[in-house]
Protein backbone atom coordinates (compact mmCIF):
# COMPACT_ATOMS: atom_id res chain seq x y z
CA UNK A 1 0.00 0.00 0.00
CA UNK A 2 1.52 3.46 -0.66
CA UNK A 3 0.32 6.96 0.41
CA UNK A 4 1.03 9.79 -0.85
CA UNK A 5 0.80 13.53 0.92
CA UNK A 6 0.89 17.17 0.28
CA UNK A 7 3.63 19.64 2.02
CA UNK A 8 2.61 22.97 3.05
CA UNK A 9 3.80 26.67 2.62
CA UNK A 10 2.64 29.39 5.24
CA UNK A 11 1.72 31.98 3.35
CA UNK A 12 1.69 34.62 6.77
CA UNK A 13 1.64 34.03 10.49
CA UNK A 14 4.01 31.29 11.33
CA UNK A 15 5.54 31.43 15.28
CA UNK A 16 2.47 33.48 15.98
CA UNK A 17 0.36 30.78 15.25
CA UNK A 18 1.79 28.54 18.33
CA UNK A 19 0.71 31.33 20.43
CA UNK A 20 -3.15 31.64 18.81
CA UNK A 21 -2.99 34.22 16.54
CA UNK A 22 -3.81 33.68 13.22
CA UNK A 23 -1.75 31.87 10.41
CA UNK A 24 -2.54 31.62 6.85
CA UNK A 25 -1.53 28.35 4.91
CA UNK A 26 -1.62 26.39 1.83
CA UNK A 27 -1.39 22.77 0.87
CA UNK A 28 1.35 22.73 -1.99
CA UNK A 29 2.05 19.47 -4.25
CA UNK A 30 5.88 18.64 -2.99
CA UNK A 31 4.72 15.32 -1.92
CA UNK A 32 5.68 12.49 0.28
CA UNK A 33 5.20 8.67 -0.04
CA UNK A 34 4.71 6.63 2.71
CA UNK A 35 4.83 2.59 1.36
CA UNK A 36 3.75 0.00 3.74
CA UNK A 37 4.86 -3.94 3.46
CA UNK A 38 3.75 -6.71 5.85
CA UNK A 39 6.64 -8.36 7.67
CA UNK A 40 6.32 -11.49 10.04
CA UNK A 41 7.11 -11.52 13.50
CA UNK A 42 7.02 -7.91 15.61
CA UNK A 43 9.20 -6.24 13.59
CA UNK A 44 9.01 -3.01 12.30
CA UNK A 45 11.90 -1.57 9.72
CA UNK A 46 11.96 1.90 8.87
CA UNK A 47 13.36 3.07 5.58
CA UNK A 48 14.40 6.42 5.35
CA UNK A 49 14.49 6.34 1.18
CA UNK A 50 16.13 9.80 1.02
CA UNK A 51 18.48 10.16 4.27
CA UNK A 52 19.56 6.79 3.38
CA UNK A 53 18.97 5.48 7.01
CA UNK A 54 17.05 2.65 7.87
CA UNK A 55 16.55 0.65 11.33
CA UNK A 56 14.88 -2.34 12.84
CA UNK A 57 12.35 -1.63 15.89
CA UNK A 58 10.70 -4.55 18.39
CA UNK A 59 6.92 -3.78 17.26
CA UNK A 60 6.01 -3.59 21.36
CA UNK A 61 8.87 -1.49 22.41
CA UNK A 62 7.50 1.18 19.83
CA UNK A 63 3.63 1.49 21.97
CA UNK A 64 6.01 2.90 24.98
CA UNK A 65 8.64 5.36 23.05
CA UNK A 66 8.32 8.55 24.94
CA UNK A 67 10.91 11.67 24.38
CA UNK A 68 13.53 10.39 26.73
CA UNK A 69 13.88 6.98 24.33
CA UNK A 70 12.74 8.71 20.82
CA UNK A 71 15.37 11.42 20.56
CA UNK A 72 18.07 9.09 19.88
CA UNK A 73 16.47 7.93 17.00
CA UNK A 74 17.03 11.68 15.80
CA UNK A 75 15.58 11.40 12.10
CA UNK A 76 13.46 8.20 12.87
CA UNK A 77 11.25 10.04 15.91
CA UNK A 78 8.15 11.87 13.85
CA UNK A 79 7.71 8.37 12.16
CA UNK A 80 8.37 6.28 14.83
CA UNK A 81 6.08 8.86 17.61
CA UNK A 82 3.53 8.90 14.41
CA UNK A 83 3.41 4.83 14.64
CA UNK A 84 3.20 4.60 18.49
CA UNK A 85 -0.03 7.54 18.60
CA UNK A 86 -1.62 5.31 15.72
CA UNK A 87 -1.15 2.10 17.63
CA UNK A 88 -2.01 3.54 20.63
CA UNK A 89 -5.45 5.88 19.83
CA UNK A 90 -6.73 3.15 17.34
CA UNK A 91 -5.94 0.71 19.65
CA UNK A 92 -3.95 -1.95 17.61
CA UNK A 93 -2.65 -4.97 18.91
CA UNK A 94 -1.23 -6.31 15.96
CA UNK A 95 0.75 -10.14 15.40
CA UNK A 96 2.34 -9.23 12.41
CA UNK A 97 4.76 -6.45 11.72
CA UNK A 98 5.61 -3.98 8.81
CA UNK A 99 8.19 -2.40 7.12
CA UNK A 100 7.84 1.69 6.17
CA UNK A 101 9.69 3.11 2.84
CA UNK A 102 9.83 6.55 3.53
CA UNK A 103 10.53 8.95 0.43
CA UNK A 104 9.84 12.90 0.02
CA UNK A 105 10.39 15.30 -2.95
CA UNK A 106 9.93 17.99 0.15
CA UNK A 107 13.46 19.29 0.94
CA UNK A 108 13.90 18.15 4.84
CA UNK A 109 14.01 21.15 7.20
CA UNK A 110 13.06 24.09 5.12
CA UNK A 111 9.98 25.05 6.44
CA UNK A 112 7.44 23.14 4.07
CA UNK A 113 6.14 21.24 6.68
CA UNK A 114 8.40 17.93 5.95
CA UNK A 115 7.90 17.03 9.38
CA UNK A 116 4.30 16.80 9.05
CA UNK A 117 4.27 15.20 5.50
CA UNK A 118 6.07 11.94 6.72
CA UNK A 119 3.99 12.20 9.89
CA UNK A 120 0.93 12.42 7.93
CA UNK A 121 1.80 9.80 5.41
CA UNK A 122 2.91 7.35 8.33
CA UNK A 123 -0.30 8.05 10.45
CA UNK A 124 -2.61 7.09 6.74
CA UNK A 125 -0.65 4.46 6.26
CA UNK A 126 -0.61 2.56 9.84
CA UNK A 127 -4.61 3.22 10.12
CA UNK A 128 -4.92 1.70 7.08
CA UNK A 129 -2.73 -1.04 6.54
CA UNK A 130 -4.38 -2.77 10.51
CA UNK A 131 -8.02 -1.95 8.70
CA UNK A 132 -8.47 0.96 11.20
CA UNK A 133 -9.69 3.75 8.96
CA UNK A 134 -9.88 7.50 10.65
CA UNK A 135 -11.41 10.11 9.29
CA UNK A 136 -9.28 13.41 8.65
CA UNK A 137 -10.25 15.44 12.20
CA UNK A 138 -8.57 11.92 13.90
CA UNK A 139 -5.58 12.12 11.73
CA UNK A 140 -4.93 15.94 11.32
CA UNK A 141 -5.33 15.10 15.56
CA UNK A 142 -2.78 12.61 16.08
CA UNK A 143 -0.44 14.27 13.51
CA UNK A 144 -0.84 17.56 15.99
CA UNK A 145 0.15 15.46 19.12
CA UNK A 146 3.04 13.90 17.26
CA UNK A 147 4.48 17.44 16.14
CA UNK A 148 4.08 18.75 19.34
CA UNK A 149 5.18 16.19 21.12
CA UNK A 150 8.75 16.29 19.63
CA UNK A 151 8.79 19.91 19.05
CA UNK A 152 7.36 20.65 22.58
CA UNK A 153 5.03 23.68 21.32
CA UNK A 154 3.57 23.19 17.90
CA UNK A 155 0.47 25.04 16.66
CA UNK A 156 -2.53 22.78 14.09
CA UNK A 157 -1.06 24.64 10.86
CA UNK A 158 1.23 21.96 9.54
CA UNK A 159 -0.41 18.90 10.21
CA UNK A 160 -4.35 20.40 9.06
CA UNK A 161 -3.26 22.07 5.96
CA UNK A 162 -1.82 18.88 5.05
CA UNK A 163 -4.24 16.87 5.99
CA UNK A 164 -7.40 18.93 4.52
CA UNK A 165 -5.70 20.26 1.74
CA UNK A 166 -6.90 23.68 -0.07
CA UNK A 167 -6.25 27.25 1.89
CA UNK A 168 -6.45 27.44 5.58
CA UNK A 169 -7.16 30.02 7.81
CA UNK A 170 -6.10 28.93 11.47
CA UNK A 171 -6.85 30.62 14.85
CA UNK A 172 -6.71 29.75 18.31
CA UNK A 173 -5.58 26.01 17.07
CA UNK A 174 -8.87 26.07 15.19
CA UNK A 175 -9.14 26.19 11.26
CA UNK A 176 -11.45 26.95 8.92
CA UNK A 177 -11.13 26.12 4.89
CA UNK A 178 -10.97 29.29 3.11
CA UNK A 179 -12.95 29.90 0.23
CA UNK A 180 -15.06 32.03 -2.01
CA UNK A 181 -13.45 35.85 -3.34
CA UNK A 182 -10.00 35.35 -1.17
CA UNK A 183 -9.45 31.62 -2.62
CA UNK A 184 -9.92 32.63 -6.12
CA UNK A 185 -7.99 35.62 -5.60
CA UNK A 186 -5.34 33.42 -4.00
CA UNK A 187 -5.92 30.84 -7.28
CA UNK A 188 -5.07 33.59 -9.71
CA UNK A 189 -1.80 34.45 -7.46
CA UNK A 190 1.62 32.53 -9.02
CA UNK A 191 4.27 31.96 -6.29
CA UNK A 192 7.81 30.88 -5.99
CA UNK A 193 9.21 28.72 -3.13
CA UNK A 194 12.74 29.47 -2.86
CA UNK A 195 14.74 27.06 -1.39
CA UNK A 196 17.54 29.72 -0.02
CA UNK A 197 19.57 27.78 2.31
CA UNK A 198 19.88 24.62 4.45
CA UNK A 199 18.64 25.32 8.28
CA UNK A 200 21.27 24.73 10.90
CA UNK A 201 18.31 24.09 13.52
CA UNK A 202 15.12 21.84 13.44
CA UNK A 203 11.97 23.46 14.37
CA UNK A 204 11.64 22.59 17.57
CA UNK A 205 14.88 24.63 18.40
CA UNK A 206 13.16 27.51 16.17
CA UNK A 207 10.50 27.37 17.93
CA UNK A 208 11.73 27.07 21.72
CA UNK A 209 13.92 30.27 20.55
CA UNK A 210 11.47 32.52 19.84
CA UNK A 211 9.70 31.30 23.29
CA UNK A 212 11.99 33.86 25.03
CA UNK A 213 11.98 36.75 23.27
CA UNK A 214 9.80 39.25 25.68
CA UNK A 215 8.45 41.49 23.05
CA UNK A 216 6.92 38.79 20.81
CA UNK A 217 3.45 39.23 22.05
CA UNK A 218 3.76 42.83 20.67
CA UNK A 219 5.15 41.67 17.44
CA UNK A 220 2.63 38.65 16.61
CA UNK A 221 -0.23 41.47 17.70
CA UNK A 222 1.30 43.74 14.36
CA UNK A 223 1.68 40.66 12.67
CA UNK A 224 -2.41 40.05 13.24
CA UNK A 225 -2.88 43.23 11.65
CA UNK A 226 -0.64 42.36 8.44
CA UNK A 227 -3.41 39.34 8.73
CA UNK A 228 -6.44 41.30 8.95
CA UNK A 229 -5.59 43.61 5.54
CA UNK A 230 -3.92 40.62 3.93
CA UNK A 231 -7.55 38.58 4.41
CA UNK A 232 -9.45 41.88 2.62
CA UNK A 233 -7.23 42.77 -0.32
CA UNK A 234 -7.31 41.10 -4.11
CA UNK A 235 -4.87 43.34 -5.10
CA UNK A 236 -1.54 41.83 -5.79
CA UNK A 237 0.78 44.89 -5.03
CA UNK A 238 -1.37 45.39 -1.30
CA UNK A 239 -0.70 41.65 -0.59
CA UNK A 240 3.21 41.51 -2.26
CA UNK A 241 3.57 44.60 0.23
CA UNK A 242 1.93 42.74 3.39
CA UNK A 243 3.94 39.52 2.79
CA UNK A 244 7.10 41.91 2.80
CA UNK A 245 5.80 43.83 6.17
CA UNK A 246 5.37 39.88 7.43
CA UNK A 247 9.13 39.47 7.05
CA UNK A 248 10.16 42.21 8.63
CA UNK A 249 7.94 41.51 11.48
CA UNK A 250 9.67 37.63 11.66
CA UNK A 251 12.90 39.85 11.90
CA UNK A 252 12.35 41.17 14.71
CA UNK A 253 11.90 37.48 16.16
CA UNK A 254 15.52 36.54 14.54
CA UNK A 255 14.71 33.97 13.14
CA UNK A 256 15.55 35.49 9.42
CA UNK A 257 19.03 34.80 7.64
CA UNK A 258 21.20 37.37 5.70
CA UNK A 259 20.80 34.95 2.93
CA UNK A 260 17.07 34.55 3.58
CA UNK A 261 17.02 38.76 3.84
CA UNK A 262 18.59 38.86 0.15
CA UNK A 263 16.22 36.73 -1.34
CA UNK A 264 13.53 38.25 -0.02
CA UNK A 265 14.88 41.87 -1.30
CA UNK A 266 14.92 40.15 -4.51
CA UNK A 267 11.67 39.44 -4.22
CA UNK A 268 10.23 42.44 -3.31
CA UNK A 269 12.11 44.27 -5.80
CA UNK A 270 11.37 41.66 -9.10
CA UNK A 271 7.92 40.19 -7.61
CA UNK A 272 4.91 41.87 -5.86
CA UNK A 273 6.35 40.60 -2.52
CA UNK A 274 8.00 37.97 -0.51
CA UNK A 275 8.85 36.51 3.00
CA UNK A 276 10.40 33.89 4.48
CA UNK A 277 8.34 30.34 5.49
CA UNK A 278 7.80 28.31 7.97
CA UNK A 279 10.23 28.41 11.12
CA UNK A 280 13.23 29.89 9.53
CA UNK A 281 16.64 30.19 10.68
CA UNK A 282 16.73 29.44 6.97
CA UNK A 283 15.35 27.08 4.21
CA UNK A 284 12.39 28.82 2.05
CA UNK A 285 11.20 32.42 0.53
CA UNK A 286 8.12 32.46 -0.98
CA UNK A 287 7.73 34.95 -3.58
CA UNK A 288 4.33 36.56 -5.07
CA UNK A 289 5.24 36.58 -8.86
CA UNK A 290 4.79 39.70 -10.81
CA UNK A 291 4.43 37.99 -14.56
CA UNK A 292 5.94 41.01 -16.08
CA UNK A 293 9.10 41.00 -14.51
CA UNK A 294 9.40 37.02 -13.57
CA UNK A 295 12.12 37.10 -16.57
CA UNK A 296 14.22 39.38 -14.40
CA UNK A 297 13.19 38.04 -11.31
CA UNK A 298 14.26 34.61 -12.81
CA UNK A 299 17.87 35.18 -13.97
CA UNK A 300 18.61 37.37 -10.54
CA UNK A 301 17.27 34.41 -8.72
CA UNK A 302 19.60 32.18 -10.33
CA UNK A 303 22.79 34.45 -9.81
CA UNK A 304 22.16 33.00 -6.28
CA UNK A 305 22.57 29.44 -4.78
CA UNK A 306 19.27 28.28 -4.52
CA UNK A 307 16.56 25.60 -5.58
CA UNK A 308 13.12 27.33 -7.19
CA UNK A 309 9.94 25.38 -7.29
CA UNK A 310 7.11 26.46 -8.92
CA UNK A 311 3.86 25.01 -6.81
CA UNK A 312 0.56 24.37 -7.19
CA UNK A 313 -2.02 24.79 -4.37
CA UNK A 314 -3.45 20.46 -4.00
CA UNK A 315 -7.24 20.98 -3.03
N1 LIG B 1 12.03 12.47 3.56
C1 LIG B 1 12.10 12.25 4.89
N2 LIG B 1 12.45 11.03 5.34
C2 LIG B 1 12.52 10.80 6.69
N3 LIG B 1 12.29 11.71 7.65
C3 LIG B 1 11.96 12.95 7.23
C4 LIG B 1 11.84 13.29 5.85
N4 LIG B 1 11.49 14.60 5.76
C5 LIG B 1 11.40 15.06 7.03
N5 LIG B 1 11.68 14.09 7.91
C6 LIG B 1 11.67 14.20 9.39
O1 LIG B 1 11.28 15.54 9.72
C7 LIG B 1 12.39 16.24 10.32
C8 LIG B 1 12.42 17.68 9.81
O2 LIG B 1 11.32 18.32 10.45
P1 LIG B 1 11.33 19.93 10.71
O3 LIG B 1 12.59 20.31 11.38
O4 LIG B 1 10.02 20.27 11.36
O5 LIG B 1 11.39 20.53 9.23
P2 LIG B 1 10.20 21.02 8.26
O6 LIG B 1 10.31 22.51 8.28
O7 LIG B 1 10.53 20.43 6.92
O8 LIG B 1 8.89 20.48 8.83
C9 LIG B 1 13.63 15.47 9.88
O9 LIG B 1 14.68 15.64 10.85
C10 LIG B 1 13.10 14.03 9.90
O10 LIG B 1 13.02 13.55 11.25
C1 LIG C 1 7.05 27.71 13.24
C2 LIG C 1 5.69 27.05 13.04
O1 LIG C 1 4.68 28.06 13.13
C3 LIG C 1 5.63 26.42 11.66
C4 LIG C 1 6.72 25.35 11.45
O2 LIG C 1 6.83 24.99 10.08
P1 LIG C 1 8.05 24.03 9.57
O3 LIG C 1 8.26 22.92 10.60
O4 LIG C 1 9.30 24.91 9.45
O5 LIG C 1 7.57 23.53 8.24
C5 LIG C 1 5.51 26.00 14.15
C6 LIG C 1 4.06 25.47 14.20
O6 LIG C 1 3.13 26.19 13.75
O7 LIG C 1 3.92 24.35 14.70
MG1 LIG D 1 8.12 20.64 10.70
Amino acid sequence: MIIKTPSKVILFGEHAVVYGYRAVSIAINLMSTVEIVKKEGNMVRLNLLDLNKAQNFDLDSIYNLNPSTYNKFDDFKYCLCAIKNTLNYCKINPNFGFELNISSKIPVSCGLGSSASITIGTIKAISKFYEKELDNENIANIGYLVEKEIQGKASITDTSTITYKGILEIKNNKFKKIKGEFEDFLKNCKFLIVYAEKRKKKTAELVNEVAKIENKDEIFKEIDKVINEALKTNNKEDFGKLMAKNHNLLKKLNISTPKLDRIVDIGNRLGFGAKLTGAGGGGCVIILVNEEKEKELLKELNKEDVKIFECKMVE
